[in-house]
Formats: structure tokens, sequence, C-alpha cells
């Protein structure tokens, strides 16, 4: 049966079409999302103050007995009552503004409570156009008083009035689907009284203790839904590759003859891997890693485990660029191997995709690499074991299962990304992988050395630049993203271009790329950049992701301000993957505490998972996800910067109750199935 508090709000007294529209407009249809609306603060207003005491500019309440009423008509349609009280201190003003009930309850004598902030005229406190209480008047005073979020034609005092229909006329307490065992267990509060709490509270501890509930509620529902993603993707059994010790000494083999031995951290991922394909579970791992800390290899050898057993690999790149670097990459590390590789882009001619159509499908071709031409309907496989995605930005989550989805839901899934992101939140936007972590950089890499200066300084930063490149070293210059147009940022690229080859670079070999350029106009320039050929490469963040040219080494970004400190260690990454000491400096502009402190951060850390903390913390979640759905825009309350103890809480319940019970089945956990169908979706989007 359909709960009274799922219906449309029009039920509540009061709100009639026009009103219920208005509602719509804050997202509020149901009376469920009436009790979701929360207030955004609260006012103190339990305590009334002598008249005597009270500080002028602050909001206070006052009571005292009506002396006097004052009534003026300035203008026509304008009355204003100057009502003087008194409360065995002093006498206070209060004026009110054309408000007829007021006007028609007004007693010498009577006793009067008003909330307002308190100002001097003559030496007399006054409280213009304050809230007024009287007995029976629906309270403003004495009371902690909820400020909600509003729109055009809504008032605070109508959410008051609808809320308190509601939890006066219906039953809330079946929306709880915790039960007391679980609820004592986390030391969670009922789910009703939170609700009641966190809109009329009569102490702001209870506001904390409803409030953990409810940010509780949020990560948990969240946490739960993508791990029984998760859980329902893995139903089938997948393909185990084979682990005999005959395996095992090629995959040696294979390490073996790499150009550097792998470090701790890149074998027990490689562990990680090698035995999740070994096992009838389908893979679904993530790999994260600092850049330039050698995913790329984990992501063949992984490959390579799926060649030997006789299976495809397909690995798919976010750009053209990254695929060509990463098939080049595979041919040379598989030279001394049998398997075919293949490349498959945008760009691969009509006759070349039919070719690798066809190897793809009768099996000559082992691993193909590429970017999303790999998804047409038109890839058809033989024999597809594995599949790696190569992400370098957040996917939501909802994409990647969109993707899976369409693909083989029973194939191993490999998804590698660069932007490290806090490891307590990895699995919120990762909660449908395993993770993996690879936390350390190849030995021998010196850190890369960073510099924040003045754009005005810029010429100084130039000239080092061409001592840099007098040691046969190259350089790469970022100009900033700017939002409001892309066209805009290229024409700033173009002008920065012009105006350095015209001056401080005169005679040196400069290039210029950009997101509009045609693809393989990119890959010329990139090639061009790789060889050598080209001292100084002016970029628009395109570079950010994963290019690796270990001969450059020195990053210079224009308008540093700009950018998110994440997306700044991801530039500064393209520089220090080689021999050579390199450098980045951050050219910014402006003047607050809060770039300088930002520049800081760069210079004194090159370890992109406090960074990214960092960044985090001192963005928000909101701007430091950008607009990917990823389910954390829709939380109400809870924050990840903040809330994080709350956070590991609700992780640690979700999988206590998903490795007893994945699909949700048990008596105990019915209630919570049933609350995940309903606010899963909402939550992601
Ligand atoms: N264990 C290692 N020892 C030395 N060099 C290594 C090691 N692992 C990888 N490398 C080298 O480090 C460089 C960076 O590796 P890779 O491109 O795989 O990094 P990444 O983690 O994918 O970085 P990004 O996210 O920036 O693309 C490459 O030139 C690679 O050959």
């Amino acid at each position: 049966m359909k709960s009274r508090l799922d219906l449309e709000i029009d039920i509540i007294p009061g709100i009639g079409p026009k009103k219920k529209t208005v509602y719509n407009n804050l997202g509020i249809k149901t009376i469920k999302d009436l009790l979701m609306h929360y207030p955004m603060r609260y006012e103190d207003r339990r305590h009334f103050k002598k008249i005597a005491d009270v500080h002028f500019e602050e909001k206070v309440c006052i009571e005292g007995k009506i002396i006097s009423v004052d009534l003026k008509k300035p203008k026509k349609n304008m009355v204003i009552l100057r009502i003087c009280i008194y409360d065995n201190t002093q006498k206070a003003f209060l004026t009110v503004f054309n408000n007829p009930y007021i006007q028609s309850q007004l007693t010498i004598g009577r006793t009067i409570k008003a909330y307002g902030t308190a100002k001097r005229i003559n030496g007399i406190c006054n409280l213009s156009a304050p809230e007024i209480d009287f007995d029976n008047y629906s309270k403003k005073t004495g009371i902690i008083y909820p400020v909600y979020p509003l729109t055009r034609g809504l008032f605070n005092d109508e959410i008051i009035k609808s809320i308190k229909w509601v939890l006066q006329s219906l039953n809330i307490k079946e929306l709880e689907y915790l039960n007391s065992k679980y609820r004592q267990q986390l030391r969670l509060c009922e789910l009703d009284d939170a609700i009641k709490n966190i809109h009329f509270p009569k102490d702001p501890l209870l506001i904390k203790v409803a409030k953990f509930r409810l940010v509780f509620d949020e990560f948990f529902l969240l946490n739960i839904g993508l791990s029984s993603i998760k859980h329902g993707l893995v139903k089938e059994p997948g393909i185990k590759h084979e682990s005999s010790e005959e395996t095992k000494s090629k995959i040696e083999a294979f390490v073996e003859e790499l150009p550097f031995e792998l470090t701790k951290a890149q074998s027990k991922v490689m562990q990680e891997i090698t035995r999740d394909m070994a096992s009838h579970k389908p893979m679904q791992r993530l790999v994260q890693g600092d850049v330039g800390s050698g995913k790329t290899v984990i992501a063949m050898i992984a490959a390579y485990y799926a060649y030997i057993n006789g299976y495809q690999c397909a690995l798919m790149a976010p750009t053209e660029i990254l695929a060509k670097q990463h098939y080049n990459n595979f041919l040379d590390i598989f030279k001394n191997t049998n398997a075919e590789i293949r490349l498959l882009t945008g760009s691969t001619t009509a006759k070349n995709k039919r070719i690798v159509y066809e190897e793809l499908l009768n099996g000559s071709c082992d691993i193909v690499i590429g970017t999303h031409a790999l998804i047409e309907d038109k890839v058809k496989f033989n024999n597809l074991s594995l599949v790696i995605t190569d992400e370098q930005h957040r996917f939501g989550v909802r994409q990647r299962s969109k993707l899976l989805l369409k693909n083989h839901l029973t194939v191993d899934m490999l998804v590698m990304t660069a932007t490290p992101i806090p490891r307590t939140l990895a699995f919120i936007l990762h909660g449908d992988l395993d993770i993996s972590v690879i936390d350390q950089m190849p030995s021998g890499r010196k850190p890369i050395k960073t510099f924040a200066s003045k754009k005005q300084e810029a010429n100084k930063v130039y000239d080092f630049a061409k001592q840099e490149i007098a040691l046969g070293r190259q350089i790469y210059i970022v100009c900033p993203l700017i939002e409001e147009s892309e066209n805009l940022d290229i024409q700033a690229a173009n002008e920065l271009f012009e105006t350095l080859s015209e001056s401080v670079f005169k005679g040196y070999k400069l290039a210029l790329l950009h997101g509009k350029m045609k693809a393989q106009e990119k890959q010329e320039i990139m090639d061009a950049f790789s060889s050598g050929r080209i001292d100084v490469l002016i970029s628009t963040t395109v570079i950010e992701v994963g290019v690796n040219v270990p001969n450059s080494s020195v990053m210079i970004i224009q308008d540093a301000q700009r950018f998110g400190l994440s997306q700044l260690h991801q530039l500064r990454g393209r520089v220090g993957r080689g021999e050579y000491q390199s450098y980045c400096v951050l050219l910014y502009e402006g003047k607050n505490k809060y770039i300088e402190q930002r520049m800081k951060i760069m210079q004194n850390s090159n370890d992109g998972f406090e960074i990214s903390q960092k960044d985090l913390e001192l963005r928000g979640p909101g701007e430091y996800f950008g607009t990917r759905q990823h389910g954390l825009d829709n939380f109400k309350l809870a924050d990840i910067s903040k809330h994080i103890s709350i956070l590991n809480l609700a992780k640690a319940f979700v999988d206590e109750v998903m490795n007893e019970d994945p699909e949700l089945k048990n008596e105990e956990n019915k209630a919570i199935k049933i609350e995940l169908d309903k606010r899963f979706n909402k939550l992601m989007g």
C-alpha cells in the first residue's frame, strides 16, 4: 500500500495548485520531499533579554506589556504602528508596517513578545519590523527557529506550518528502515526523531544528533546502492584465467624483461589483479595512482596475462593522443612476444577499421587499443576476457555501469585513473569497484621543484626556461581554460603563442596545441614534441591527460590561480618523467590569502593524494568534483569534506551488511532494500 507520506503535498491544508507549483520549483513534490527539505540554518530565539540589557545591532527576543500604540498614515495604503512596551527595566518601541492582523490584536496592558534587530533611536531600544508573538499566534520567539531555503512566492513560515501539520497529522514513524539492533550498534537516533529535531529542535545538541543520523543515511544509502550494483553485476561467473606454475613463470619472465624493476606498490597491485583474473568472479578493479606512478605497465601485465591464456584484451583511452601513446608503448614492451596489437580510433581509416573488426572477430588480433571507437556496435570480439579503461578523468559511476552493461558483463574489467582522490572518498566515487592503490613512485625520480611567481615576473621565468632549452630540454606552457567559452580559451592560447614567438622565444621552435584541432594535427604536433623537434609547446589543458615526454623539464602554467589543485598537480605531472631535474612554475595573478595558500600547498607537496584532500577541503565537494554525476551533489546534509567519520561508519556498516546478505533478502534488511530502491536513484541524480 502506498504510504500517505508518498502523496503529493497538496493534501496539506493551505497548499493549493499555485503554492504546489512553487513548492515543486524547490524540488518538493511529495510529503517526504517536504520532510527532507531541511533548514539551512537556525536562529536561537530561546532566550529573552531584559530591555535594559539589550546590545544594539544585535538580534534579540524581548517581551513586555503594551503601554501605548501610536498609529501613523504617512501615505495612502501605508499604516505604521509604533507600539511601546515596558518590561520593568525599560521601555522599547516595536515599529510595525501595514499589518492589520497585529493592529487588531493590540490592547493596552497585553503582554507581547518580539524578535528583531535592536537599534537605538533617541537613546531608546527600537525593533523595526520585528516578528511578533501573541500567546495564541504561531511561535516565533522562545524557540530555536528554523530558516529554510526558499524560492519566490514561498515564505519561511509557510514551510514551518506545512511541516508542523505533517508531523502532527501523519505517522512518520513508518519512515524508519533500520531496526533497533542496527540503530543501537551504530548509535543512531530513530529516524522520526531525527526529522522532528532537524526541523524543530528544542536544543542545539538535538540538531547534532539528528544531523548525525540523516548524514549517515545519505552516505549509507548511496554506498549500499553502489555496492548492490557491484553485486548485481557480478552474478554470472566470469572467465577464469589459468594460474598454473607455467603461467606464473611466463608472467615473471615478462616482468623480468621490462626496462625497469617494478616498485613494491606496483608488484602488490599486480598480485591483486592477477589474483582477480585467476578467479571465477569477474574482476572490477580500479587502479589509483599518482601521476607518473607507473600504471601503464600494470595494464600491460594484465593484458599479457589475458594474452597467454589465449584471450583478447581491449584498452580504451579517453583521447586519440593517449591511445596512440599507449599503442606505441605496448608495441615496444610486447616486441618479444607474438601478440598482435592494433590501434582503433576515430581517425583510423574506414578500410583499416574493417580490417581490425575482422581481426577482432576471427581472433587474430590479441590486443586492441583505442578510444570510444571501441564501443561501437560493429566491434565484435572473438574471445575477449579483459577490458581496461584508462579514465584519467572521473567518469560517474552511472556512466561506467552503462558501459559495462552494454559490453560484456562477465569479462574482467580494470579501470585506471590518474586522479588520486583521498582514500576515504574513493569508495564513494568508485563504490562499484575494488580499489588498488599505487602509492609509491619509481625510484630515482627527482621530485619536481615547484615555484609560484607573479605574472609580472614571467620574463624571468622564460629566461630560466631558455637556459633549460640550452641544456637540451623542452618546455610546456599551459594556458588556462576560460570557462565561458572554449573559443575564448583558444583565442587566448593563440595570442600567447603569437606574442611569445615574436618576443622572448623568437628564434626558438614553438608549437600550439588546443582541443579544437583535428586529431591528426594534434598527433603530428605531439609526435614532433615527443621526438624533440619542438622546444616549447604552448597548449590549452589538452595535455593534462597522461602525455609522456621524458625530455621535458619545465612546466609553466599561466593564470595558475584559475586551476584546481588536483588539476595543477596533473599538469605538473607531465614533467619529471625522465632522468632530469624538472620544474613547475605557477604564474599567478591576484592577491588574496586563498590564492597564496593554494600556491603554497603546490610548492610544499608532491603527493597527489594529499593535494586532492586539501583541494577538497578548500573548494568543497561541489566544485572539486565538477558537474559530473556521482551522487555527491544530491546530498542534502552530508559533506564529504567534513563528515569523514560518519562516512567511515557508513562504509563499515555497508561492508558488514553486504558480506552477510548481498541481496538484502534477510528479514532485518528488507526495509533497507525498499528504502534503497526508493532513494538511490534520487541520490544518483
Ligand atoms: N618501476 C618503475 N621504475 C622506473 N620507471 C618506471 C617504473 N614504472 C613505470 N616507469 C616509467 O615511468 C613513466 C611513467 O609511467 P606511466 O606512464 O605508466 O605512469 P602513469 O602512472 O600512467 O602516469 P600518468 O597518470 O601521469 O599517465 C614511464 O616512462 C614508465 O616507463
